[in-house]
């Protein structure tokens, strides 16, 4: 299991009821609850670095644009090389890069790298191979046609498909749209993603803390999880208190704004926690209320308004998993993008580990080497306790342990999220 399913085949209806669910259930209902924002801006390239492209993208030019040398040396004609060497080539020019194309055939032309190869001329010797003597060049061996030259269209062809909507752009994807002569680029708008830490233990850091307090840890492991994400905007409505009304209030308020509200805290089962009671009295409804994965339990999806509604645990672990579990592959299939699941990797445990076999755990792996079969050692940190920030700090990954499994032993396969 690998949390990639969208499709529902049961506990459709159960989440709502409050029943336990799987945790690929449970993301697949989070991920099919979202439409993807259908607006569109159109950004310079660089400020594009990073968003969903909003469009199919073709080919308009062939890349390179015309048969070019591939090294610096000379342009000669393949059959000039007949008979017995060594061959004496008068150089009747001289073309470098950014020279407009030049019609030559007679001898041989000085060339430079990036330079258009004259009409009448197939192939490039590179300098290496020539001696200068005079006027001339002298090459002594056989040359063959179309060598080191960069046939017109061999990378980029007129009419190809380049790049697809859905991708987000990386500096690779720039490049290649400049190398197209665009300067701009089409790309969905940014999803606004609304973020309420809930708490009257929490202070944000640099507080003044009294007895009983923590500083909030969450706001910024969120917050900076969400700015890597350059197709999604932060509207940090801060500290919520544990009250009813005042949680009932930031979202309301939050729902006007945001295409999408995470919540930091407050939904287990204590007198304290309000989040459940506040979506519900706001007109929100939830359709997943317990999960079978640890840690994380608690977490709640559902709808507030036209936002989504994302609950996350307060201990850090858990809401750093149910994040990239749950939230983040919805919030990416709100903001257009195609890819939208974790992506995993296949390693080795190297440790022991007794786990409960009716749910998917989630453990904090260091990455060791790799063994002969080339699949990288992974060791467990911590205990995967819900509330610890150290092994999640030390961690180079999130493993994924399956329900059906009791004991995880030395040499089992496991798959790990880099984190
Ligand atoms: N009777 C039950 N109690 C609990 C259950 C349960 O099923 N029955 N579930 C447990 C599980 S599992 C989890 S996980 C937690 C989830 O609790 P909440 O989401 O309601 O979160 P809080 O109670 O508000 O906080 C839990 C813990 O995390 C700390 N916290 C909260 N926010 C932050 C923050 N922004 N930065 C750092 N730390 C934070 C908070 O102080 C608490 O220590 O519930 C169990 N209980
Ligand atoms: O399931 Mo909770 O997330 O252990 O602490």
């Amino acid at each position: 299991m690998t949390l990639t399913a969208l499709a529902l085949p049961d506990h459709c209806e159960a989440g709502a009821t409050g029943a336990v669910i799987p945790v690929d259930i449970a993301a697949a209902k989070a991920t099919s609850a979202v439409v993807p924002v259908a607006e569109t801006e159109t950004l310079d390239l660089l400020a594009a670095i990073g968003r969903v492209l909003a469009m199919d993208v073709v080919a308009s030019l062939n890349l390179p644009p015309f048969d070019a040398s591939a090294m610096d040396g000379y342009a000669v004609k393949a059959d000039a090389f007949a008979g017995q060497g060594p061959w004496r080539l008068k150089v009747t020019g001289r073309i470098a890069a950014g020279d407009t194309p030049a019609q030559s055939s007679e001898g041989s032309v000085r060339i430079l790298t990036g330079a258009p190869v004259p009409q009448g001329f197939d192939t490039v010797v590179m300098q290496e191979k020539c001696r200068v003597d005079g006027d001339s060049i002298v090459i002594d061996q056989k040359q063959r046609s179309v060598q080191n030259v960069r046939i017109a269209g061999e990378d980029v062809r007129r009419g190809e498909s380049l790049l697809e909507a859905g991708e987000t752009l990386k500096p690779q994807h720039l490049a290649l749209l400049a190398g197209q002569g665009m300067a701009g680029i089409a790309v969905r708008r940014k999803i606004r993603v609304g973020l309420i830490s809930t708490g009257n233990e929490l202070r944000e850091p640099g507080q003044p803390i009294h007895p009983g307090q923590i500083f909030n840890s969450n706001r910024v492991m969120l917050r900076a999880s969400l700015d890597a994400c350059r197709w999604a905007e932060v509207l940090d409505f801060g500290i919520v208190p544990d009250t009813r009304e005042a949680i009932a209030a930031a979202l309301a308020g939050a729902a006007t704004k945001c295409d999408a509200i995470i919540t930091t805290g407050g939904v287990s089962a204590g007198e304290e926690d309000h989040v459940t009671w506040a979506v519900g009295s706001g007109g929100g409804m939830l359709d997943v209320m317990k999960v079978a994965m640890r840690p994380g339990k608690p977490v709640k999806v559902g709808k507030l308004g036209g936002a989504l509604f994302l609950g996350l645990p307060g201990n850090p672990n858990a809401t750093l998993v149910t994040f990239r579990m749950i939230a983040l592959p919805a919030l990416r299939r709100l903001s257009g993008l195609s890819h939208t699941a974790p992506t995993w990797t296949q390693a080795v445990a190297d440790f022991t580990y007794e786990k409960r076999p009716d749910r998917t755990e989630f453990v904090p792996v260091c990455l060791g080497a790799a063994g002969s079969d080339g699949l990288s050692r992974v060791t467990m940190l911590g205990r995967g306790s819900s509330a610890s920030l150290r092994a999640i700090s030390r961690a180079d990954g999130i493993a994924l342990l399956p329900p059906g499994v009791d004991r995880v032993e030395p040499g089992m396969r496991v798959v790990f999220e880099a984190i």
